[in-house]
């Protein structure tokens, strides 16, 4: 899509006040991105010293009666903040099949076993 009408940077100019607000709401979004990957890095944080543990006690990889609670209890939170639940669903298994893949490695670094069980991958097949 280069020359596409949809591209607003390459069609007549925005009016000033429109420009202004929408540079207003980007100012915001751009807050709220850095706000989630620095989130994120907290989160990604908190979960490698849950590997490290589990690694270091031979407990698997993934919990999956833990993650049935998380997604239970995220999306009630998202259904309160309007927020579409299924969407929320899947985000949190995406993130939780990135945390899975990164205790297996350290699981498989500690020299300990890589089988993380059968619903492990639950995580991944409900909608990452
Ligand atoms: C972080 C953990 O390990 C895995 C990852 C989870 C997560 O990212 O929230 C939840 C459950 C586990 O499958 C844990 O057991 O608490």
């Amino acid at each position: 899509m280069s020359t596409s009408e949809n591209d607003a940077s390459a069609s007549q100019p925005i009016d000033p006040a429109v420009q202004a607000e929408l540079n207003r709401l980007r100012e915001s979004i751009d807050n709220i991105d850095a706000a989630v990957v620095h989130m994120l890095a907290e989160r990604f944080k908190a979960t490698q010293q849950v590997g490290r543990l589990k690694a270091d006690h031979q407990l698997p990889p993934a919990d999956p009666a833990r993650e049935t609670r998380q997604i239970t209890r995220l999306r009630q939170l998202a259904q309160s903040a309007n927020l579409d639940p299924a969407f929320a669903e899947k985000l949190l298994n995406f993130i939780i099949a990135e945390v899975i893949r990164h205790h297996e490695r350290i699981a498989e670094e500690a020299g300990g076993t890589t089988t993380s069980g059968a619903q492990a991958s639950g995580a991944q097949a409900s909608g990452a």
